[in-house]
């Protein structure tokens, strides 16, 4: 096709979760023909295995389409995926910064959920000319009228033209595509200015080396342009530019407004950071282009492999993950417990279990992990502040000052029904309440300041059992406060496990010693010796069970004789041993690692 700037249309679809994102991403592909129908049996912008099988989108991509308008041209579409879990929401930004317009994809018997704000006011932020498609409209429980009457009133767009779409049935799709060239406007920039290319994102290509997605706004890169990555002033030599249709193609050259990847047997990740603006080493623009802002990692937890030899194995798939993870971090670290591990940071809960997962599936690594949390500020006697990402690394008591933790501004959608069951867990949580507003006559929405802390505690969980499915839940973090904290210490068989200490708020100590400590006695299986656990706090114990011995082994039970039954015996005995870990004495199965989470406040 050829290059026409006025016929280019760079676009992104913000939605909730659920929404439907991927099925019109599907549906527009396939309109557009980049998919025939046969091909359509799987959303196909969703890449990972792991993304399918959770069915949500965490790695975005760019695809170009061909589309016929109604006045008769041929229009370049680039379609820019976005992630759309809140872990993920500082991805959503940086495709947002490639395009000039976005779909805003609401369902139709939903209605704006708490992400469908957030994308919307990122959206904003950036610019971009929003179209509103309200979807699902074939469910027989739609309510077009009333979804945008909700628009209308909370976000404050106007909606006479928002387009009644069925993504599933393929309703409303050419008016999308309509709307898309009549709307958006082409993009901007200048064609014969020092090239300008924004990466909004990278990922690694073992052969390849890292590509760079990028939005070209000035100039034009092609094979062989000398570019120079601004941040790193390094240079390489460009052997690839391409566009996804939706499989990659070679084209040769990008030109400004236009959306693709470009390699150049760039090795390392680092060189080619994303956000980062692309120049031409010979002709540099003089001014780069706005970047991102850094992400910071608000959880961390501890990875241990269960066999020690396998240490080496988890650095290097830890490494391999990072060349196409930027935001997941790590750094070697130490438990008395557990031996050698890693500390590692990331965005959020989702993103943790993600990563995880990966390892024990793709690198077969077994991993024990520890429970996450929060990053705690301590101001010492000393007069310096530290970062804790590691409760068991909290200076003695008699050394701090006071302990600061990070706070979010939670928004809660729910039905009117569920306010108060929503409202008492908020308060559970140490909420403190700032605002509470109707979103219609039947939905609220409610305004939270909390603690990060008591979020990744079993919090979304808690939310959605308590209306039944129907709150949403979207969070920023919204800086440090001072709160009265305490660390709490697990002794097993007299001895302190570091891995399971947790830095708690003072009049919640008590109770979820006490629980987590009776978790605790429930998982750690009898052994021939009898097993004391307790929760201090300081040198203070304040709660203690005791897992009872057991007097001989399972094989006992086998009555001699029959060797298959023994077999089995033996068999399920291994397997469970599997995520085992031999602390001292006693076997620490992985469940024990993770049961604070779930210890509840009552
Ligand atoms: N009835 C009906 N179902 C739809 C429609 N569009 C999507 N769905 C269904 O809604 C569910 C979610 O759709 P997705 O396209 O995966 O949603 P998404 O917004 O991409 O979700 P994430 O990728 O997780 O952000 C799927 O089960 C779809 O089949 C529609 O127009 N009508």
């Amino acid at each position: 096709m050829e290059w026409e700037k006025d016929r280019i249309r760079n676009f992104c679809i913000i939605a909730h979760i659920d929404h439907g994102k991927s099925t019109l991403a599907d549906r527009l592909l396939e309109y557009t023909g980049a998919l025939s129908s046969r091909e359509m049996t799987e959303q196909v912008l969703d890449k990972m295995d792991l993304e399918r099988e959770r069915g949500i989108t965490i790695k975005m991509q760019a695809v170009r389409l061909k589309y016929k308008a109604g006045d008769g041209h041929e229009y370049q579409l680039n379609l820019i995926d976005t992630p759309g879990h809140v872990d993920f929401s500082y991805e959503v930004s940086r495709s947002l910064a490639a395009c000039e317009g976005a779909l805003l994809v609401v369902d139709a018997a939903q209605g704006i959920e708490a992400q469908t704000l957030a994308n919307v006011y990122l959206a904003l932020e950036h610019n971009l000319e929003i179209i509103t498609v309200i979807n699902k409209i074939d469910l027989p429980s739609a309510e077009p009228e009333r979804v945008k009457q909700e628009i209308e009133d909370i976000i404050g767009l106007d909606t006479s033209e928002a387009i009644m779409a069925s993504a599933k049935s393929g309703i409303g799709i050419e008016e999308i595509l309509e709307q898309i060239v009549t709307k958006i406007p082409p993009p901007g920039g200048q064609e014969q200015a020092p090239l300008r290319a924004l990466i909004f994102d990278s990922h690694y290509d073992p052969y390849k080396g890292v590509i760079a997605y990028v939005r070209v706004v000035d100039g034009t890169v092609a094979n062989g342009t000398q570019v120079k990555m601004v941040a790193t002033g390094k240079e390489f030599e460009v052997n690839e530019v391409g566009i996804f249709r939706p499989a990659p193609v070679s084209i040769g050259e990008l030109r400004s407004g236009e959306v693709g990847f470009i390699a150049a047997s760039i090795k390392n990740v680092k060189d080619c950071q994303v956000g980062d603006t692309v120049t031409d080493a010979k002709r540099p623009a003089p001014v780069s282009l706005p970047g991102y802002r850094k992400v910071t990692p608000m959880v961390y937890c501890g990875l241990y492999p269960v066999d020690t030899v396998d240490y080496e194995n988890l650095r290097d798939a830890l490494e391999k993950l990072r060349l196409n993870d930027a935001s997941l971090i790590y750094e070697p670290e130490t438990s008395e417990a557990l031996g050698f591990g890693f500390r590692c940071g990331f965005l959020g809960l989702l993103h943790m279990e993600i990563v995880q997962e990966r390892l024990e599936r793709e690198y077969n690594l077994s991993l024990i992990t520890t429970a996450p949390n929060v990053v705690y500020r301590v101001t010492t006697t000393a007069d310096t502040v530290v970062e804790i990402e590691n409760p068991s690394k909290l200076p003695p008591i008699g050394n701090i000052v006071f302990i600061e933790e990070p706070f979010v501004r939670a928004l809660i959608m729910a039905p009117k029904d569920y306010v108060g069951p929503v409202m008492e867990l908020c308060q559970e949580r140490r909420g403190i309440f700032v605002n509470m507003e109707y979103i219609s006559i039947s939905r609220v929405m409610l305004t939270y300041d909390l603690p990060l802390s008591e979020i990744i505690y079993d919090f979304f969980d808690q939310l959605k059992s308590r209306s039944r499915g129907y709150a949403s839940l979207d969070y920023e973090l919204a800086g440090y406060k001072q709160s009265d904290l305490v660390k709490l210490d697990i002794m097993i068989a007299g001895e302190v496990l570091d891995a399971l200490s947790i830095i708690v708020h003072r009049d919640k100590a008590y109770h979820r010693g006490r629980s987590f400590v009776e978790k605790l006695r429930g998982l750690i299986p009898r052994q021939l010796f009898e097993i004391p656990i307790q929760a201090s706090i300081g040198s203070r114990i304040i709660a203690r069970e005791t897992v009872k011995a057991v007097r001989k082994d399972v094989l006992a039970k086998c009555y001699g004789g029959d060797i298959t039954r023994k077999r089995k015996l033996l068999e399920k005995q291994k397997e469970g041993k599997k995520r085992m870990k031999q602390v001292g004495s006693v076997e620490i199965p992985q469940e024990a690692f993770m049961a604070v989470l779930s210890v509840g406040d009552k």
